[in-house]
């Protein structure tokens, strides 16, 4: 089995550095083979939420690997999310539910809020409520602390280890320390070699809240998803064919992939890359035999652009710019 690092939750849960995404993962016999894989090869941490549409699927290779006596609950890190429609007080106990429902679970190591804004939810569909022109209508400014006092409940009833959030902004992290009972032990955000992130990085771990990475590798599927949403493509950082980071990869022997992944880790960074190619898989996770130098590491430091590398900047297919709890303003 791989080796791995971990980061340290409150109450000594360890989140295994290295993560399996798994957005956009959503044909069934396609994720399985990639699960069962993943397993495999030694992943312990997926990262999954209500909006990605493939809990049951992940339910249903993890009850597997539990009866076949393979692997024990507490050999896995399961992440979660809270879904838009489920940021209202009333309904975080229902979204918690229905989660461990699919994924057959008593509980999940991490339940986070998926984003500091809600949408208006839809009785009759379970969606989105959406308006005369099909746009999905968002609530009002959000209730932080009534959100969040709602998630301190989910740890209370013994449906998820830890708490955390995504998406958020200092600010916005700042609420919701302010109130909390029980700290948020994580933040999820879009984080990479041309993102670094250092600011909000740096407030979190003062704060001990771990930090992971979402799309790592500066997601190169991203233009799928625009076109599945019928907004026109966008440039996108490509951080896998950057001179200095394959310079980088030649000496090691690695590929670009092990190279920027490497340098979240030695930043006590996790990450949650997604793939479901074997060769991939096997490749992201096989970054635990080396390690960067100090002049390495100051050479991928250097890539940072900041916010023109944002891949999830919401401007494209959204119309959530202009809502007050709207996380990235430029
Ligand atoms: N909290 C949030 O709001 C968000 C969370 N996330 C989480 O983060 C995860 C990762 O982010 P994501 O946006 O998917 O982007 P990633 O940066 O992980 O990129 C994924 C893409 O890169 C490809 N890929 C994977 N490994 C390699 C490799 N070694 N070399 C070359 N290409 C590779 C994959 O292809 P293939 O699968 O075909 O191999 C896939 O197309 C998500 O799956 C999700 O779990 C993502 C976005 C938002
Ligand atoms: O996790 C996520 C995956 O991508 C979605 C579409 O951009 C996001 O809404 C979400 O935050």
């Amino acid at each position: 089995m791989t080796a791995n690092m971990y980061l340290n939750l409150p109450g000594g849960l360890k989140m295994p550095a290295l993560g399996l995404g798994t957005w956009q993962a959503r044909d069934r016999d396609e994720l399985i083979d990639a699960l069962n894989c993943a397993l495999e090869l030694g992943y312990r941490h997926i990262d999954t939420a209500y909006i990605y549409e493939n809990e049951e699927i992940i339910g249903d290779v993890l009850k597997e690997w539990f009866t076949s006596g393979k692997l024990k609950r507490e050999d896995l890190f399961i992440t979660t999310k809270l879904p838009m429609i489920g940021i209202h007080p009333d309904r975080v106990e229902f979204f918690m539910k229905k989660s461990l429902e699919s994924l057959q679970l008593d509980y999940v190591d991490l339940y986070l809020v998926h984003f500091p804004l809600g949408y208006k939810y839809d009785d009759s569909t379970g969606g989105p409520l959406l308006n005369d022109r099909q746009q999905i209508v968002t609530e009002g400014v959000t209730d932080q602390a009534a959100i969040w006092k709602k998630m301190e409940e989910q740890v209370d009833a013994g449906r998820t280890k830890t708490i955390g959030l995504s998406n958020y902004n200092i600010t916005q992290i700042e609420t919701v320390l302010k109130s909390a009972r029980i700290k948020p032990a994580n933040l999820q955000v879009e984080l990479h070699v041309y993102l670094q992130q250092r600011a909000l990085v740096d407030f979190c771990h003062e704060n001990d809240i771990t930090v992971v990475a979402y799309s790592p590798l500066a997601s190169p599927c991203y233009n799928k998803f625009l076109e599945e949403l019928g907004t026109e493509p966008k440039k996108l950082p490509e951080i896998l064919s950057d001179p200095v980071v394959n310079k980088i990869a030649k000496k090691h022997s690695k590929t670009p992939a092990q190279i920027v992944l490497r340098f979240l880790l030695q930043r006590g960074i996790g990450a949650v890359p997604k793939s479901v190619t074997p060769e991939r898989l096997q490749e992201n996770i096989n970054i635990f035999d080396f390690a960067l130098d100090d002049n390495e590491f100051e050479e991928l430091w250097n890539l940072e652009v900041g916010e023109d590398a944002r891949v999830y900047d919401f401007r494209r297919g959204f119309n959530l710019v202009d809502h007050p709890d709207f996380p990235m303003k430029r």
